[in-house]
């Protein structure tokens, strides 16, 4: 038996599509089953469902043998788990968003749930800026003037336009990875194998 961590939210609805394309419907039919469970066995496979910034922890600490989470989650935090392969869903990118006609050089205050990742960016510019954390609707914060500027996800840019917000700079493109436990990866090596070659990650 090999656990899997899955995220929740969007990427759990990416990773059924992409079961369903696939044809493995073994997989996809029961995990889209309704209800609050937090994990299911489908043959050999235990399914566990964590938030998506909880997934690598769960893999890093050996509760799951493997991940599927986020490039953004695992650049933002350090965990030491094996980064296997890119997964052909999940694509945004983390860009710099404020109001239009704005001066991105002249941003001093910048509001965003990735604080590393745009901490290094900023740094690398040799920008001074003051950072301010929040953990959503990250929008919000050049609009009630609490930032000059915002660092998030776009993926549609729908939030965006709607709320008269441009981007400014792509600092990262994002695409879900399928991550795994380092001991598992060599312990577990079949049965891992046999699940990444079913699901035809490699
Ligand atoms: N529009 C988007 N907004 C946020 N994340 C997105 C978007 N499009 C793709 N992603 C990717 O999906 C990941 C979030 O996955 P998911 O929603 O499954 O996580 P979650 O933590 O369970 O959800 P939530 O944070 O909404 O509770 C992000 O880390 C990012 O890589
Ligand atoms: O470009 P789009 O397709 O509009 O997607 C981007 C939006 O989606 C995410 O927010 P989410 O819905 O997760 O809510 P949150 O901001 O409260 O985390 C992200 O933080 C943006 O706000």
């Amino acid at each position: 038996m090999i656990t899997v961590a899955l995220s929740k939210g969007r990427l759990f609805k990416d990773f059924i599509k992409f079961l369903s394309t696939k044809g493995l419907n073994h997989y996809a039919s029961p995990l889209q089953e309704n209800g609050r469970y937090l994990y299911k066995i489908i043959g050999d496979v235990k399914f566990i469902f964590a938030k998506g910034s909880d997934v690598p922890t769960y893999v890093e600490q050996g509760i799951a043998d493997l991940g599927i989470v986020g490039q953004d989650i695992i650049t933002e935090n350090f965990f030491d788990v094996l980064n296997v392969s890119k997964l052909p869903f999940g694509q945004c990118r983390l860009a710099i968003a404020s109001s239009p006609n704005l001066n991105q050089h002249e941003f001093k205050v910048v509001a965003t749930t990735f604080t590393n990742i745009t901490r290094q960016y900023f740094n690398e510019q040799r920008q001074d800026v003051e950072l301010i954390h929040l953990h959503g609707s990250v929008e919000l914060a050049p609009i009630l003037g609490l930032a000059d500027a915002i660092v998030d996800i776009v993926q549609t840019g729908t939030t965006l336009k709607e709320n008269n917000l441009v981007e400014y700079s792509t600092i990262m493109n994002i695409q879900a990875r399928l991550i795994a436990n380092k001991q598992s990866f060599y312990i577990k090596d079949e049965a891992i194998y046999r699940f990444i070659k079913e699901i035809g990650v490699i």
